[in-house]
């Protein structure tokens, strides 16, 4: 039985002082089989890990860089995601894709390091509305997975997480369909399949992303493949994100 997992992406928003405010106001009532994650800016982790340490609320990382150490200015490693709680890194997401030229095979070294330290990776795929009026989604979709879980074990696959996150969704308030979305996880759960087996494939947790917020939630939910959401926009106010978590 895989576990829901309701994931808030909050990107580059809210300082520190923010931050402190949206944990205090955050309340909710734990349920057993939901799993509830924040990937807040770097910033915001300490803070994160200071609210959230001693309940069943989940913290990790936007984005990782997929060496240890070294000279590599700016960057934050895997053991220093760790080293501060986090169990999930967000990998290769569409605006680090597309605005920093990130290639599937960057993000696969991520996403590799992100395993070989013990957390999650959250592996983003998902095609732009061009690709998408072209009839060339699977193919996107698919060469994204494939090359992420090329260097991966069967055993290291089944513990991934991979969003579907449909370029066009998000941040436009034009959420897809539940049944389109539904279509596209069960072609990743065949190209799981396909590359580790059945077994890895019964296991990963699909997620759905794009525009999702209280009132769609529980329509990607009832779909067979999709086991969460990760959600943007809506992550960022308390009262949004209880409300999304109560309806998973
Ligand atoms: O990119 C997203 C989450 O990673 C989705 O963002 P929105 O929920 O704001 O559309």
């Amino acid at each position: 039985m895989r576990k829901t997992l309701i994931a808030g992406n909050w990107k580059m928003n809210l300082t520190v002082t923010e931050a402190e405010k949206f944990f205090k106001a955050f309340k909710i009532q734990k349920k057993e089989g939901t799993e509830l994650l924040f990937c807040p800016p770097f910033t915001d982790i300490p803070i994160a890990r200071f609210f959230l340490d001693r309940s069943s609320i989940r913290w990790g990382a936007q984005n990782v860089y997929p060496e240890e150490k070294g000279a590599f200015t700016g960057e934050i490693s895997a053991p220093m995601l760790k080293d501060l709680g986090c169990s999930y890194v967000i990998c290769g997401h569409s605006e680090r894709r597309q605005i920093l030229g990130e290639s599937d095979e960057f993000v696969a070294r991520k996403v590799k390091a992100v395993l070989e330290n013990d957390m999650i990776p959250i592996l983003c795929v998902g095609e732009t509305e061009e690709e998408r009026k072209e009839g060339q989604t699977e193919e996107r979709i698919g060469s994204e997975i494939r090359t992420a879980l090329f260097a991966l074990s069967k055993e290291e696959t089944a513990k991934m997480v991979i969003a579907y996150e449909p370029i066009w969704a998000i941040g436009s308030g034009q959420a897809a369909t539940p049944k389109d979305a539904e279509e596209i996880a069960s072609f990743i759960r065949k190209t799981v399949k396909e590359a580790a087996g059945k077994k890895a494939a019964d296991e990963v947790r699909i997620l759905y992303g794009g525009s999702v917020n209280g009132d769609n939630i529980s329509h990607f939910l009832k779909q067979k493949n999709i086991d969460g959401a990760l959600i943007g926009g809506a992550s960022l106010k308390p009262d949004t994100m209880i409300d999304i978590y109560n309806k998973a």
